[in-house]
């Protein structure tokens, strides 16, 4: 083994070396860039020096034309270039900071030379453009730093498996380009640098995790193959960490093939997209589309509606008494499943072979085309058109006739009324344009193109409203479909209610995907982007539906779906979610199971292990840290005090990010109203855009995939977290806290929390401040 190439002497001098060249690329690509900037502006103010313009002949038209073009490509071609240039800069910016994390030294078989591989963020060549100083953590030999203690060790290309031997693994802590640390490891990635960034105080944005990545994320991250990819992980395992991270490295492989536009991640709320958002740019991509399912069904619905959120879901559930949600319960399973969806296709079969509810065309309040002729006219088309295709052909035929009037409108006498309104300069337009038509302008020629401009504007939403094909009513048929459907007694009852709530023009969340698959079964889903790769965070609060309706609008796309079954804080709405192992999902499926926690300390996992609903394997990273404490308040103390009390304390231990959690919104709201007066606490609701630093309190629901340095749960007490439902957000609650958890209860505590082990938390009876303090 080569000693010097191995010393801290040799590392330090490395060091100095990688960073003098970022600094030199770094003036070097000041120094182009400026120029591309001076040739960019340059060309922008000569742009038709160079370009003859000749409109005489056809063929100097075409000249013209061409030239044109050539002169906007190159224009395109320098823009391009500069672009490419600050994304660059950005990089050599970061590679400043931390140039690389890790070096494996890898012996290739058959080969004498032994490499040495460092792994940064982004790669750098040498000087000479010859050799890599460091290798990109997406570049195929480094996934041996993730996968190998030192030892025989393989690695795959687009082409082959590369075989060899690793003799040396070593990790680098270099901050601000100083070296804090080198460690060499024997085993996989050693435990002191996940330590460090374990033990950091939560943040208001998610970190990268690039130098950290466990062997068992890198196979998420790398994972080829199946078009569907399910993770099935741990609270804190790195699922949302390993999807930022695969997104990342899918960007890196597919330059050619995949444009960060052409992926979209579904995540659980508003706050956890701003929380995760600086991940991508961090690690050099481009963000990608990222919407919420919600926003997304509202995306595609119609304007008029006003969508539930899933939190107005649940909130309305956890309201009603026991006997009403266990229906309701009912209710919403009924409509989350793939058999639901199977009865709406049936029903649209009949309606095709039927005929739809149309609606009559109007101009100025008057009848132009029937309902009836629609409808006629709907009948007379081949019997086994699909739906869409049909109405297709409905509306080609119906802007048609909306020609034909508009041609017999343009001599009525409100056009004239009309033209008397219009100003000077719509004249001297139509004078021109029919100067420029016919070579001189008469008065009656103007009149004409004044008339048909009017005629134009008159019928534009008319012709809009075809386009959008509002001339068909989906949402009555919707109406009609709901009224008539069968089912149990609790649908029927929930029938009637969800009817008038649907003449209000109010889509309850259980029935607004249904309404868009039906919607876009007749009228053909808006699908406006093509989409090659869809991640599904926090998959596991997905009904069956939902998935099966995503699955049918991107047929050919991939999707990875990570998700913890434990956390299916919806599993009121569905006892099925497409995280399960037994649901059974059209084509191959691969699974991954992530079954090491990161974020919580040891004794926190260990305690939420007891009342975790599923049986799944959970492992926790070994992190020290105080016993969780479950509080009883007793008479003595009102709630406020004890929260107060409780908060001082945390913020005395040096926590920064603490979190109450309670079940609802409107617990929330009424802790909210006693603590705001005394400290500065924010309150999380669904509108809430950005995770910040303090104390807040928050819903379990809307905590979903965040962490806090220490989280306070309100109010544990037998008669809040009682239902099996309950259980899964009582998990969710208490896992997103990092250090310290406490957990507060009065009277009688969670029948869930029984089943912890006494000694696996510190049990306090909390009395009035004073009498403490006395
Ligand atoms: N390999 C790693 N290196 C450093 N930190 C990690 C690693 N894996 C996970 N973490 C940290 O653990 C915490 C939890 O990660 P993440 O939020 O990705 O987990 P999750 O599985 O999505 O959690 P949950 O389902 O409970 O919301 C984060 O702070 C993350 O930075």
């Amino acid at each position: 083994m080569d000693k010097q190439s191995n010393s801290h002497e040799f590392e330090y001098q490395r060091l100095e070396k990688v960073l003098k060249i970022i600094d030199n690329k770094q003036s070097a690509l000041k120094e182009q860039s400026s120029k591309v900037k001076e040739d960019v502006v340059e060309l922008r103010k000569t742009f038709w020096d160079d370009i003859t313009v000749n409109m005489d002949e056809m063929d100097d038209i075409i000249e013209t034309q061409e030239s044109i073009k050539q002169q906007s490509n190159i224009l395109a071609q320098k823009e391009r270039h500069y672009g490419k240039n600050y994304q660059r800069m950005k990089q050599l910016e970061r590679l400043k900071n931390q140039p690389y994390f890790g070096r494996v030294d890898f012996q290739e078989e058959g080969s004498e030379d032994i490499e040495k591989i460092y792994i940064g963020t982004s790669s750098l060549m040498d000087e000479g453009d010859k050799d890599f100083l460091i290798y990109d953590w997406r570049a195929p030999i480094s996934s041996i730093y993730y996968d190998y203690a030192p030892g025989p060790v393989e690695y795959r290309t687009e082409e082959e498996t590369v075989q060899g031997e690793m003799s040396l693994k070593r990790q680098y802590m270099i901050r601000n380009g100083k070296m804090k640390g080198i460690f060499d490891t024997s085993v996989t990635i050693i435990d002191e640098m996940l330590q460090e960034s374990l033990s950091e105080a939560a943040d208001t944005q998610m970190k990268s995790i690039v130098s950290t990545i466990q062997q068992e994320q890198n196979a998420v991250i790398r994972h080829r193959g199946s078009k569907v990819l399910v993770v099935q992980g741990a609270a804190g395992s790195g699922k949302t960490s390993a999807a930022l991270q695969r997104i990342a490295y899918l960007l890196y492989h597919h330059r050619t093939n995949l444009t960060a536009n052409q992926v979209l991640l579904l995540s659980p709320n508003d706050l956890f997209s701003s929380y995760v958002s600086n991940v991508l740019p961090e690690l050099g991509e481009e963000p990608v589309n990222q919407q919420t399912f919600h926003q997304f069904v509202v995306n595609s619905t119609d304007n008029a509606l006003h969508v539930d959120s899933p939190f107005e879901q649940i909130e309305k559930l956890m309201r009603l008494e026991e006997k009403e949600q266990e229906k309701q319960m009912e209710v919403i399973q009924h409509f989350s499943s793939v058999a639901f969806m199977d009865d709406i296709k049936r029903q649209l079969e009949k309606l095709n072979q039927s005929n739809l509810t149309f609606r009559s065309i109007r101009f100025r309040n008057e009848l132009l085309i029937d309902k009836t002729e629609i409808e006629d006219y709907f009948a007379s088309l081949e019997k086994d058109m699909r739906l869409p295709n049909k109405m297709e052909q409905v509306r080609k035929w119906l802007l048609q006739r909306v020609r034909a009037f508009q041609k017999e409108e343009m001599e009525k006498d409100w056009v004239l009324d009309q033209m008397q309104l219009l100003s000077k300069d719509d004249y001297a337009k139509a004078y021109h344009e029919t100067e420029q038509e016919e070579g001189e302008s008469s008065i009656q020629d103007e009149e004409k193109v004044l008339r048909e401009k009017i005629i134009r504007k008159a019928f534009a939403p008319l012709q809009n409203m075809i386009r959008q094909n509002r001339f068909v009513n989906t949402f009555k048929m919707f109406m009609d479909l709901i009224a008539e459907l069968n089912g149990n007694g609790a649908v029927q009852e929930y029938k009637v209610d969800a009817i008038k709530l649907l003449r209000k023009k109010q889509l309850p969340w259980e029935l607004a995907t249904a309404y868009n698959f039906f919607k876009g079964e007749i009228t053909g889903h808006e699908v406006t982007r093509p989409v090659h790769l869809i991640v599904i965070d926090e998959a596991q609060d997905y009904t069956p539906f939902q998935f099966a309706y995503l699955r049918y609008l991107y047929p050919y796309a991939s999707f990875t779906l990570l998700g913890d079954v434990n956390q299916a804080i919806y599993s009121y709405a569905s006892e099925e979610n497409p995280i399960q192992e037994d649901i059974s999902l059209e084509e191959s499926v691969e699974r991954i199971e992530l079954t090491k926690s990161y974020r919580s300390t040891k004794p926190i996992v260990d305690f939420a292990s007891y009342f975790s609903p599923i049986d799944q394997p959970i492992e926790a990273f070994e992190r020290s840290g105080p016993l969780p404490e479950v509080v009883r308040l007793t008479k003595s103390i009102s709630e406020k005090d004890a929260l107060l009390h409780k908060i001082e304390e945390k913020q005395q231990a040096g926590h920064e990010t603490i979190a109450i959690i309670a079940k609802t919104a409107d617990a929330c709201r009424k802790i909210y109203q006693q603590l705001h007066k005394e400290i500065d606490v924010k309150q999380i609701n669904e509108d809430t855009k950005t995770y910040q630093k303090g104390v807040v309190i928050v819903p379990v629901y809307l905590a979903k995939g965040i962490e806090f340095d220490a989280v306070i749960l309100a109010d544990a007490s037998s008669e809040v977290y009682w239902h099996p439902a309950d259980k899964y957000l009582l998990y969710t609650a208490c896992t997103r806290a990092m250090h310290d958890l406490t957990v507060l209860y009065t009277e009688e505590m969670s029948p869930f929390l029984k089943d912890v082990p006494k000694e696996k938390y510190r049990y306090t009876t909390i009395v009035e401040r004073q009498e403490e303090e006395s």
